[in-house]
């Protein structure tokens, strides 16, 4: 059986590194080991080895929810490739929802024994004919994804890290971003459906509940049910705003009227705002102008991850 590790050793400011030095010394199987070493390395080298499988092998991604992005980018309808993950992010969405590994002794009592794994969906975001992307977790437009951007664009993930406050980089950002963003119109679509939101803040697409680091933000959502979950938060204040994010974590914003949630198999939006941010897993895509289309699926049965109790 074959086991590649696929190491950012950057991710969650060098948790990656250090997580990886531990397993390495614990592991006692035989197994090929790749470091990431740029955006969009980790979907290259899944990629590449997910064309040559010929049987079942175990690939596990040592990072957080963007290297597993990456990874699940490149490997979608390989039926050999089976997800395990080791966590090592900020954020760490995947491992909320989906089963990962916490030890060497776990991986290696799961390669000796039955290799179990469960089909997943993958969520599907087009925008335009510009980006066509995969969401393992969640994708969004607005609010999330500028946040997204600040964090990335800012040095204040680095050093709340460095202090060992990593997880509140999140709230920092959301913080300064409620003065900064500005609002917008979207229509969403679906089959006859149509609704229309006004001054939104953002608009979450989900394939599992947890988003910005343990917020449950669609609480109904599923990695297995064929649908994606839509959360619209609208026509809100920006205090009231704050309001929601706290009573995310306690999952009482569903009691919210701004709060809409919408639940289906395909949605078309567009947007009415000079330009509007995009993010897949917490990964920056890019921009979405007015009149860019954009379309929100899912694909069932797109890939494997370890089983349960596996
Ligand atoms: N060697 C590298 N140096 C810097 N960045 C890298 C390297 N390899 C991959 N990356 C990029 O690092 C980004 C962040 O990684 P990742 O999302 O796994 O960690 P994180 O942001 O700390 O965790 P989380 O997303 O769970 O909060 C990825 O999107 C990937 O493109």
């Amino acid at each position: 059986m074959q086991v590649l590790f696929i190491v950012n050793e950057a991710a969650g400011n060098g948790k990656g590194k250090r997580v990886w030095l531990q397993l390495q010394q614990q592991l006692t199987i035989t197994y090929q080991v790749a470091f990431t070493e740029y955006e969009g390395h980790g979907k290259e080298i899944a990629k590449q080895w997910a064309q040559q499988q010929q049987e079942h092998m175990l690939l596990v991604v040592v990072g957080g929810d963007g290297t597993i992005h990456e990874v699940v980018s490149g490997v979608v309808h390989n039926k050999y490739v089976i997800i395990g993950v080791v966590r090592a992010g900020s954020g760490n969405d995947f491992a909320r929802f989906f089963p990962s590994f916490q030890h060497a002794r776990q991986i290696e009592a799961y390669v000796r024994t039955t290799m179990a794994n469960t089909q997943m969906d993958a969520g599907i975001i087009q925008l335009g004919d510009k980006w066509n992307e995969i969401f393992v977790n969640n994708a969004g437009i607005g609010f999330d994804a500028y946040v997204t951007k600040s964090i990335n664009t800012s040095r204040l993930k680095f050093y709340l890290n460095k202090i060992g406050l990593g997880k509140l980089s999140y709230a920092v950002a959301v913080m300064r971003g409620l003065f900064r963003f500005e609002r917008f119109d979207v229509t969403i679509r679906s089959g006859e459906q149509e609704w229309q939101f006004q001054q939104a803040w953002f608009v979450a697409m989900s394939n599992q509940p947890y988003f910005g680091g343990g917020m449950k933000i669609s609480p109904a959502a599923k990695a297995d049910d064929g649908l994606v979950d839509i959360t619209i938060v609208h026509g809100i204040s920006r205090i009231k705003l704050l309001l929601v994010f706290i009573t995310v974590f306690f999952e009482k914003h569903t009691k919210f009227k701004e709060i809409t949630f919408l639940q289906g198999q395909h949605f078309d939006m567009s947007v009415r705002a000079h330009q509007v941010d995009c993010h897949t897993d917490g990964n920056y895509v890019g921009v979405v102008n007015q009149g860019i289309p954009i379309h929100c699926t899912v694909q069932q049965n797109a890939w494997q991850v370890i089983a349960k109790d596996a």
